[in-house]
This record gives C-alpha cells, structure tokens and sequence, in this order.
C-alpha cells in the first residue's frame, strides 16, 4: 500500500514536480513528460519560457503575445521568461528567479507553477464547481492592522517603482496588459443591481481581469463590486459564486490593497517631502541667522574701527589742541621773550639815559673842572694883579717902607697868610681835582664796566634773543609742519573715515535691503510652509478618514468573509444533500467505438437519449426481442471523451474529502472498455481514466483546502477477477 504523503523533502518535490508536469502536460500535449521526469528535465523543457507563455495563453488567450514557439535567441528566452513573471506578478502570485531556471533547485519554479495552476484552474473545473482554492490567498489578503503591515502585505509586482522584487526580475507597466477593457462594460458591472454579478458572463469578467479598467476605477466603485458580490453569495445559499466572480473579487481585492499601498507610500513619501522642505527652511532660516549673526558682527567690527577712528580722531583733536596750546604757549613766550626784550631795551635805554646823565654829570664836572680853572686863572689874575698892585704897593709902600716897613711887613705877613690861604685853596682845589679826577676815573671805570656788562647783557641777551627766535623758528616750524602733518592725516583720515562711513552706510543700506528682502522671503516660506503644513495636514485628515473608511470597509469584509465560509459550508453540505438527490447509485454507460479491423456497420445501437435511455436492436432476434431499450443515468457515446466520463462523477469527489464515501467502478465484458474508461489508454493527461483524473481532483482540492483542512490520501488498487480478490499494487505477486 502507497501513501502520497512524504516524509522527506524530496518526496515533495517530487510530488510537486511531478504534479506541475502533469498539469503541463494536460495544457499543451505536446510538451508531455513522464511524471518521474527530474529537474533537469522539467528545466530543459521551461528554461526557454515557451512552454511557460503558452502555460498563461492557453487558459488567457493573448494575455502574452508575441511569446511563440520555435526557434529562439538567448533574449528572446529570458524575454519570455520575464513576460511570464510579470504577468504572474501581476496576479499578485509568487514568483521566482530566472537564474533558478538556468541552475540549482526548481522548487522555486515548481511552487510558482502549481500556485498559478491553483489560480487558472484551467478548464478543469466547470462554471458551477466551487473553487476553494481561494481561501488560502484570501487569507493572504487578511486586512492588515497597520499601514506598515498594509505595505508588506502589497503585492511586489504593484510597487510604484516597478523594480525588481527580489528575483532581479523587473516586472512590466500596465500598458504591457492586454487590451484595454471597454469602460462601458465595466460601469455596467459596477452598476450592477444586487444578485447579478454571477450571471456575468465569463467573457465579460475575463475581458475586464486583463485590462486597466480596475487601476481606473474609483475605490466606492470596487468596494460596490465586493460588497455587491458578498451579498449575493450571501443570498444565494443554495448555488455557489462561480469562480469567474471569485477570481474578480480577488482582483478587486487585490486592486484595493494595491491603493492602500500606494496611498500609505504616497502618505509616507508626502511625510519625506514635508520634513526635507521643513529642514531645508530651518536650515535656511540658520543661514539666515547666521548671516544676521555674522553682519552684526560685521557691523560690530565696523563700529570698533569706527571708534577706533573716532577716538584717533579725538586724539588727533587733543594733540592740535596741545599743539595749539603750545603755540599760544610759544606765542605767550614770544611775547614774554619780546617783553623782555622790551624791558631789556627798556633797562638798556635806562642804563644809556643813565649814562647819558653820567657823561652829563662828567661833563658837568668837566664843566666845573673848566670853571674850577676859570676860577683858579682869575684868582691868578687877581694874584698878578694883586702882585702888580702891591709892587704897586711896594713902591709906595717903599716909599711908606719905611712907613710901611711895618705895614710890608704886616703886608708880608698877610701875603704869607694870603698865600697860605692860597696855598690851602689850592691844595685843596687840587685835591678837589684828584679827587674830581678820581671821581671821573672811578665814574670813567664804572661807566666802562657799565658799558661793558651792558654790552655783556646786551650781547646774552642778544644771543638769547637768537637762540629764542632760532628756537622759537623751529618750534613754529616744527609746530607748523606738525600742524600740517595733523591736518593732513586728519584731512586723511576724514576722508578715509567718509570714505568708509558711506561704505558703510551703502553695506548698511544693502543689508538693510538684503535683510528686508529675506525677511519677506523667510515670511513667505513661513507662509508658504504653514500653508504647505496646513495642506498636508488636510490631506493626512484627508487620508486617514479615507484609510479608516477603507479600514471598516475591509472589516466589513472580513466579517463578510467569515460569513462566506459559513455560506461555504452551508453550500458544501447543499452541495452533498444535491449528490444525494441525483442518487447514491449511478450507473452509466459507455459505449466503447469500434476496434480498428471492426466491422463499424455491425452495431447494435440503435438510439441514445440525452436522458439516459439506450435503444439496442438485435437483427438477429425478430419482434420485441429485437429491440430492446436500456435506461441509465447517462449513457456516452463512442464519442465521448475521457473528460466527458469523468465531468459526471467529478462532483462526488468533493463529496468524499466532505467526509461521504464514494466508490465507482466499472463492469463490462472483457474488452469492453473498463481498463480503458477508469485508467486511459496512456499517462497523457487527456487520455487520463477516472482514477487517475479522480486523484487528481483529490490532490488538488486538498491542496487548495490545505491552510484549511489536513486530508491523508491513500490508494488502494484491486481486482476482482473471477470473485477473487487481487492486491494489484502488491509485491508479492501471487497476493490475494
Ligand atoms: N472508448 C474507447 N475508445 C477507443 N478505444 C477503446 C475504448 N474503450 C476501449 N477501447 C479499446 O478497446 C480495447 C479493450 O479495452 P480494455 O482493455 O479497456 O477492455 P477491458 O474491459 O479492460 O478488457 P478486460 O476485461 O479483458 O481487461 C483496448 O484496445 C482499448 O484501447
């Protein structure tokens, strides 16, 4: 006895394997391999991306054009395989590498493949089957709690950049979708009254799934759709969402999620703009504090030298103020100087005056020395005529001498006084003389010295004078080149001061103008970024409603999911109770076509109802025995193919991973068909028997119910020969 379930990883991937190459083979015959084919063999038969574009044309007609088979080029290959991805990426399916095609594991492949077989379901499960392999991608697309959830929830393939997610495979724009949908026909669905989307035809729905009408359409719009959808699922217990609306209301799904995504990414990238434009004005707005910073400083600086200026300036004022000081200073010594040359001139015209009464004096004296001699010559005068006189005398008196003997004598005698009187007089006259000699020496001496320590004064203070004026005549000249030197480094640096004072008042006036303008500027950046802040801010209040209307919305669709499994449920166990009522016991008939080397105009089928009913006449057998009428549940003709046998029983495998037991076998003469009908003439998938499509249909729907539901498959395979038993899968050969 075999069991599916492997233990390893390895039976897995064999299992898987072997599954994606049935379901390849089954879609393009021609590409068929043996189900123990291995990986490289499965890579051969992928790796140039035909067999993997005619796996999504074949069940979406023109969904990749362009990709056909034949010979081709090494880009035309990876050209396919991309396509491939990216439509498989727009399914919102995983994906994989294209270097996992050209080396190393193809489980990656495989998985990918068998979930998008999970997806198409391709022409194997008719309009009303229920396709349960949504529920595990539904729960993929579990509204998410968070935006950052929402974000890692997205579909890759439906980033706004269009990069890679992660297989270096970039994925296509939507112009690469299939024709655009007529936007009529997608108002019509959107409008669609409760309870109709499921009589939507699978045209219509197709139409619409490959084109771009869903990114067009208004998010109300796609929540209609779902809501419509959920409704009617709801209110219609007894059928089923065919499978065409479900896959449309995962589209839809998936295109709402999209625009959470692309909203939550709009929001955050809003939120970058705004804090880059936040830091770019702060940082200009430092700049800008900066630079006021840095002009303070400027003018700080200008000030200091403005002071400095100022106080040189002032400087320079207190030095001509000193200056001039000492000029008035020198002037007042000048005038001093020439006072005293005044005063000298003054004491030298006294001194002259003095000497002039001197020489007066001594002329004076000279004068009485003159009139001393007039004096001293009159009285020898007066002696010569006294002396004639007394001769005179003599005489008569010679002749009196005798008479006058005694007067002679007496006469003598007064001559000798008179003489020594005059002796006296004239010594003392003399002496008066020396003395008024000496008196004019001493005078004389004195005068000179007078005259020569006048000329000595005269001469210092002549020589002072000049050494005054010298002196003073270069302290004027000093003082007026000093002046000159002030008042041309003042006149220099009052125009160096002007100069820089209207520089400075034009830098002023610039800054002033700089500063205005940027106030304004930064006043309307203030503006501008409130403005922009209020903005945004509507546009987040804007959004986060949005988001939390998308929120209840999606909330309200997980609810109505719950209540679709519980509609689910319901409509498996309808679906069961519907088994029932078209019986417990079928039996159906096949007729198998004529053997090659048949004689095809020997048949004994004479009729074959729609209803079941087989008419068979015997030319052998005459009247009523000739004809006679079969009824069955159904009967298929020689034309029936092996699909067409299965598609009648396909129901009741549901019913067995439902928990009811099923059998079905066949019974027929020997060649009549029985091998052929249960296990098909080969291992191609279209000539598949009802066993093997039956197991199929197990695994497949017990993978899809796989996050769900835990089944264990196991195959049992007898014959009943002649009424014994026989273990056909024994080793053992002889086994009964
Ligand atoms: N529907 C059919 N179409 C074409 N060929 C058929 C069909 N059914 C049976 N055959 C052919 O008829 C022959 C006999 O079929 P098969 O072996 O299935 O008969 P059987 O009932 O299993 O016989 P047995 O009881 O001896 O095993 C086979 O060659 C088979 O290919």
């Amino acid at each position: 006895m075999g069991s599916v379930d492997g233990d390893g990883e390895g039976l897995q991937a064999d299992a898987g394997r072997a599954e994606v190459i049935k379901w390849i083979s089954a879609l393009i015959p021609e590409y068929g391999l043996p189900l123990d084919s291995s990986d490289e063999e499965l890579r051969e038969l992928l790796s140039d991306g035909t067999v993997l574009c005619r796996i999504l044309n074949t069940p979406i007609p023109g969904v990749l054009e362009g990709s056909g088979a034949g010979y081709t080029s090494s880009e035309q290959r990876s050209d396919n395989v991309k396509k491939f991805l990216s439509v498989v990426a727009d399914m919102g399916l995983p994906g994989f590498s294209v270097m996992d095609l050209e080396e190393g594991s193809m489980s990656s492949v495989v998985d990918c493949l068998l979930v998008l077989r999970d997806n198409l379901n391709p022409g194997v499960v008719d309009d009303n089957s229920q396709d349960v392999s949504k529920i595990p991608s539904r729960k993929k697309w579990r509204v998410p709690e968070t935006d950052e959830s929402l974000v890692a929830a997205a579909p890759q393939g439906k980033t706004p950049s269009g990069e890679n997610r992660g297989n270096g495979v970039p994925y296509p724009k939507s112009q690469q979708k299939t024709p655009a949908f007529n936007g009529k026909k997608l108002r019509e669905i959107f409008q669609l009254k409760r309870g109709s989307y499921a009589d939507l035809p699978a045209a219509k729905i197709s139409e619409m799934m490959h084109s771009n009408s869903l990114d067009n359409a208004p998010t109300q719009s796609l929540l209609t759709v779902i809501n419509g959808i959920l409704d009617e699922s709801i209110e219609r217990k007894k059928g089923e969402i065919p499978h065409r609306v479900v896959f449309l209301l995962r589209k839809v799904v998936q295109e709402i999620e999209r625009r959470l995504c692309v909203q939550a990414e709009h929001i955050r990238n809003q939120n970058t703009i705004i804090k880059t434009r936040e830091e770019k004005y702060l940082s200009k707005i430092k700049a800008l504090q900066v630079l006021v910073n840095g002009t303070n400083e400027e003018n700080q600086m200008t000030v200091n030298l403005l002071q400095v200026v100022k106080e040189e300036k002032s400087k320079i004022e207190e030095r001509q103020k000193l200056s001039e000081q000492n000029v008035v200073q020198l002037i007042k010594e000048k005038e001093n100087a020439e006072n005293m040359i005044a005063s000298l001139k003054e004491e030298m015209d006294v001194m002259e005056e003095r000497n002039r009464l001197r020489e007066k004096n001594v002329v004076k004296l000279i004068k009485e020395k003159e009139s001393d001699k007039n004096m001293i010559s009159s009285v020898k005068e007066k002696m010569e005529e006294m002396n004639s006189l007394h001769e005179q005398n003599v005489g008569r008196l010679m002749k009196e001498k005798e008479d006058g003997q005694n007067m002679i004598s007496s006469l003598k005698e007064e001559m000798k006084e008179m003489n020594r009187l005059h002796e006296q007089n004239a010594r003392r006259l003399i002496k008066e003389k020396e003395d008024g000699q000496n008196m004019i020496s001493s005078l004389k001496e004195e005068l000179e010295e007078m005259n020569k320590l006048h000329e000595q004064q005269l001469n210092r203070f002549e020589i002072k004078t000049k050494q005054m004026e010298e002196q003073l005549a270069t302290k004027v000249k000093e003082f007026e080149l000093h002046v000159l030197q002030s008042n041309m480094k003042i006149e220099e640096v009052e125009t160096t001061y002007q100069q820089k004072s209207q520089l400075w008042n034009k830098k002023e006036n610039i800054f002033h103008n700089y500063m205005n303008s940027q106030q304004l500027y930064v006043k309307g950046l203030n503006t501008s970024s409130r403005s922009i802040k209020s903005d945004m801010y509507a546009f987040q209040m804007k959004w986060r409603d949005e988001i939390s209307n998308l929120g209840s919305n999606l909330k309200c669709l997980v609810d109505a999911a719950d209540n679709y499994h519980k509609v689910l449920a319901e409509n498996q166990k309808l679906f069961n109770e519907v088994q029932e009522l078209r019986g417990n016991i079928r039996v159906y008939c096949r007729v198998r076509p004529f053997l090659p080397g048949q004689d095809k105009k020997s048949t004994t089928i004479d009729y074959i109802g729609e209803s079941g009913d087989l008419l068979i006449s015997n030319p052998l057998k005459q009247g009523k025995d000739g004809q006679r009428m079969f009824k069955f549940n159904k009967v298929f003709n020689s034309f029936a193919s092996q699909a067409d046998v299965f598609s009648d029983t396909q129901p009741l495998i549901r019913s067995v991973l439902d928990g009811f037991n099923v059998c079905i076998f066949a019974y027929g003469q020997t060649g009549s068909g029985k091998t052929y009908t249960m296990s098909g003439p080969s291992t191609s998938k279209k000539d598949w028997g009802v066993n093997y499509r039956a197991l199929n249909d197990l695994f497949d729907i017990s993978l899809n119910r796989r996050n769900i539901f835990s089944y264990e498959v196991g195959v049992q395979m007898v014959e009943i020969y002649n009424e014994q038993v026989r273990d056909l899968l024994s080793n053992k050969i002889a086994q009964k």
